[in-house]
């Protein structure tokens, strides 16, 4: 039985940030993961292989807009270059981390699998043999894994493991892929493999796609995307079958059987927490989305913590990096809860083509509380840059709290989506009004000046 001051299950967003913190305070610590690398999910089949393939996307379709305009030619995909691009990139970002890990002394990376033995005792299965770990503070950060619905067939589709992870199996662009599931994986892979050119069918259940999502932004997002992509909604999915072509997909809708053939099949009908096996039997509690903590990130152990996917309370990266460190703070002040997660501001966005965003309290949320909201608006057909690029579409909506303007939450649909929302958030976490941003004049001629021309349109 070794001695460590901190085990963390994982080695991912919600992991690493505390394990370098308490490390650099002079703690000795432990992560464990399979993968023998850093990063989770996010690095290995996650954020950074899906966004490295939607830039090259982004890329094709602006030298598509600009082929009248400069840009002559007609541009085409070689996927199998774009996933070595991919993969390199991959590459280079684990040697990054591996430098980081060897950077700093009392940190160690173990490649198993771990378990809990007791509240403070951790077996972990590696290549070699079994080590165990008498651990003072425990990061429970296992992350989150591909949900296989019950539906017969289901093993002939692909997940986003096998497009995204290294030397994925994917390799060549599908000429139709079926998509099951309208929700962040199904809806940005679609647009992805539209714009290199693949046709894309999206069946989603219910009768709206990114369920969660103010339906009002959804309405706006839908109509602007790729007419490549097909989005069937209210669709139950009966069968998968292999097929001369491919995949065959048997479904029922409006009360009528239909099917569909296509190259390959996407199931993208969300994930689930990965729960280590002994968890439940030392006492930790798991709910419907995943372990249960507290304000603090305590599970009923005040010295485990349980921190990202594996409590389902906002599965992405950036919220599992500031929950480990929430966590990391919480530990240094004595397991007493010194930090909190804010998950009431935490960026969203949907990297479709065009990007959707949105942070806080959005239009359908106050409804359902019956809050009345201030709405401060900018459309891009007015933006220097978004006419800069030829992309007018979409804009950013502010919203406050009618009594002293304070910023509640705000969305943004189209170009730098994903950067905008950040400002927003910021603002609105750091308790900023209207007059704030209307006094901030922010750089000409980028599309942040809109976020303070959204608030000056309420003066
Ligand atoms: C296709 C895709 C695209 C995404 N895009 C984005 C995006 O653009 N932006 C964004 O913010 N989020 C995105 N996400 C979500 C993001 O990847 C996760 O929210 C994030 O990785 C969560 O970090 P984590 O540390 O909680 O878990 P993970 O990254 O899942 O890491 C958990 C780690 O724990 C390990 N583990 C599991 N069980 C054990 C065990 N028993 N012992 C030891 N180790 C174990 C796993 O191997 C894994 O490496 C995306 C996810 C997917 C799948
Ligand atoms: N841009 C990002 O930040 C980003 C990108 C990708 C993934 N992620 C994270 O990964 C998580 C998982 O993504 P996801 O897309 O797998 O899940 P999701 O929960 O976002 O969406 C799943 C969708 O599938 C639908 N669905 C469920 N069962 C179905 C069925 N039998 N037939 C048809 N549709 C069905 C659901 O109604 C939902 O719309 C996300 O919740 C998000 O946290 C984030």
């Amino acid at each position: 039985m070794q001695s460590v001051d901190l085990l963390t299950i994982g080695a991912g967003g919600g992991a690493y940030p505390a394990a370098f913190r308490l490390a650099k305070a002079g703690r000795s610590v432990v992560m464990v993961d399979p993968k023998g690398v850093m990063s989770g999910n996010c690095l290995y089949e996650g954020c950074i292989p899906s966004k490295a393939m939607r830039e090259t996307a982004v890329m094709l379709q602006s030298q598509r807009r600009f082929a009248t305009r400069g840009l002559s030619g007609s541009m085409r995909i070689d996927y199998a270059q774009m996933i070595a691009h991919k993969d390199a990139i991959q590459a280079r970002r684990y040697q990054q981390h591996a430098a980081e890990l060897a950077a700093v002394p009392n940190i160690r990376l173990l490649q198993g699998v771990a378990r809990f033995l007791s509240p403070h005792e951790v077996a972990v299965t590696t290549a070699t043999g079994e080590q165990c770990f008498h651990c003072a503070q425990i990061i429970l950060a296992s992350g989150s894994e591909v949900f296989a619905p019950p539906i017969p067939g289901a093993h002939l589709c692909l997940s986003s493991h096998d497009l995204y992870k290294p030397d994925p199996t994917l390799k060549k662009l599908p000429g139709h892929l079926i998509v099951i599931g309208g929700g962040y994986i199904g809806l940005e892979t679609a647009t992805f493999l539209a714009a290199f050119g693949a046709q894309v069918t999206l069946l989603q259940r219910g009768e709206q796609v990114l369920d969660g999502m103010d339906p009002a932004l959804v309405a706006q997002l839908t109509p602007l995307l790729d007419p490549r992509v097909r989005i069937l909604t209210g669709v139950d999915v009966t069968a998968v079958e292999a097929s001369r072509r491919g995949r065959r997909v048997r479904y029922r809708r409006k009360g009528k059987n239909e099917q569909l053939e296509g190259d390959i099949v996407l199931m993208a009908v969300g994930r689930r927490p990965v729960i280590p096996a002994g968890t439940v039997e030392i006492g930790i509690a798991v709910g419907k989305k995943g372990v249960e903590v507290g304000a603090g990130l305590q599970t009923a152990h005040p010295h485990i913590y349980a921190c990202g996917d594996v409590n389902g309370r906002v599965p992405l990266f950036h919220a599992a990096v500031r929950q480990s460190l929430v966590a990391a703070h919480n530990i240094l002040g004595g397991n007493q809860p010194l930090d909190y997660a804010d998950f009431s501001h935490v960026p969203t966005t949907i990297f479709t083509l065009p990007a959707a965003a949105y942070v806080g309290i959005t239009p359908d949320q106050a409804a359902a509380r019956g809050m009345a909201l201030v709405t401060g608006r900018y459309d891009f057909a007015e933006d220097a840059r978004a006419q800069i690029l030829e992309r007018t579409e979409g804009g950013i909506r502010l919203f406050f709290a009618p009594d002293g303007l304070r910023l509640l939450g705000g969305w943004v649909l189209g170009i730098d989506a994903g950067h905008l929302i950040g400002q927003i958030g910021m603002a609105a976490a750091s308790g900023l009004t209207a007059y704030d941003l209307a006094r901030f004049a922010d750089q000409h001629p980028t599309s942040a000046e809109g976020i303070g021309k959204a608030a000056r349109s309420l003066f």
